[in-house]
């Protein structure tokens, strides 16, 4: 039996990364200042507090200004909306994400809807959201976009291909869709109501698991020579150290000898995520100061 390849996004995002300070440096050239992105986190979750860091440093790697605005898991929605309103108006800042999920008493839609779409680096706003589904140019959201782009590093033209985006969530799946349908490719989005999802997966040259369970998706049912992307990213607390360890939606150990290729979690989706963020804040930078962003972004 043959093995699949395990794709390297950790790899790819270092290099995604390193395109992009390029362009940072040339936007400081041209502009003579640094593009800023501001991050909001709300509260204490963990998990967030360690992606808010790593984004942090590799914000500052990449030569942008990093602002980070820490606020208790009390505060009021119209206190983080007066917040939202003041990185609107900072001419320093050219992207501004809150963290999600925020505490229950706050209301994210609203909060979404009051960033400045020019500044919404996470492509969550509606009017990013309509754009993109009306093939127009957009900030679009960061995981599906690095996901995209591992497909097609991996594939080249993905025009035909069968496409199965499991989960529908505004953040991932939705826009994975989008994406992939602008690419030509028959798209299928499952989700909690689907009926034999096994056979619906079983159909796809190209499977992309936004689900969050634990290695849901299970070897058999991947195409022989599919390619899967597995954006889970689930913390299972069955480890010795206690620590616990990290796996994604797909069980990968079984799908690898059906796959043609597979992202790993760690180091898939996640870093690519984190780059994307960054290509898409001097992307932001650029149109607000009148500039083309580079086009091998
Ligand atoms: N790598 C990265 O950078 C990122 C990773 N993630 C991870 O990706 C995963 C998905 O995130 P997100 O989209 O925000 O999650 P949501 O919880 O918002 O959405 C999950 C989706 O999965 C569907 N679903 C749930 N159970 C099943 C099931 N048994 N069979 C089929 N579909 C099911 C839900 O269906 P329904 O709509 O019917 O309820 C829903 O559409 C999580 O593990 C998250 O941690 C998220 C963002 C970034
Ligand atoms: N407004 C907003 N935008 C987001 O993009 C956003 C968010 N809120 N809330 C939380 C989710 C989750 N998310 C991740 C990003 C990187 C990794 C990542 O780098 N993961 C590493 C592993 C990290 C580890 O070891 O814990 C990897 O997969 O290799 C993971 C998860 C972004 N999110």
């Amino acid at each position: 039996m043959t093995i699949g390849k395990i794709i390297d996004g950790k790899g790819f995002a270092a290099g995604l990364r390193a395109r992009v300070g390029e362009g940072v440096a040339a936007f400081v050239e041209e502009t003579g200042r640094k593009p800023g992105l501001a991050v909001v986190l709300v509260g204490e979750d963990p998990a967030s507090a360690v992606y808010v860091r790593s984004k942090g440093k590799m914000t500052v790697e990449v030569g942008m200004e990093s602002m980070e605005f820490r606020r208790p898991a009390g505060i009021s929605a119209e206190e983080l909306l007066e917040l939202i309103d003041e990185l609107n108006h900072d001419e320093r800042v050219d992207g501004i994400l809150v963290q999600l999920p925020l505490p229950a008493h706050i209301d994210e839609r609203a909060v979404i809807a009051a960033i400045d779409p020019a500044k919404d680096v996470d492509g969550f706003h509606v009017t990013n959201a309509g754009l993109l589904a009306t093939g127009q140019e957009a900030l679009v959201p960061c995981t599906p976009l690095g996901c995209l782009m591992l497909l097609k590093d991996e594939l080249g033209d993905l025009s035909g291909m069968e496409a199965v985006v499991i989960g529908r969530s505004n953040i991932v799946g939705k826009p994975m869709a989008q994406l992939l349908l602008a690419e030509n490719c028959t798209v299928t989005i499952a989700h909690s109501r689907t009926r034999d999802i096994a056979s619906v997966v079983h159909r796809a040259d190209i499977v992309v698991a936004a689900v969050g369970r634990a290695e849901m998706v299970k070897g058999d049912w991947i195409r022989p020579g599919a390619t899967v992307i597995d954006v889970g990213i689930n913390r299972l607390a069955d480890t010795e150290d206690g620590k616990g360890r990290l796996v994604g939606d797909v069980a990968t150990a079984e799908a690898l000898p059906h796959v043609r290729a597979i992202t790993p979690v760690p180091g898939g989706v996640g870093p690519m995520t984190i780059a994307v963020l960054l290509r898409n804040t001097l992307v932001a930078a650029h149109a607000r100061a009148g500039l083309v962003a580079p086009a091998d972004l």
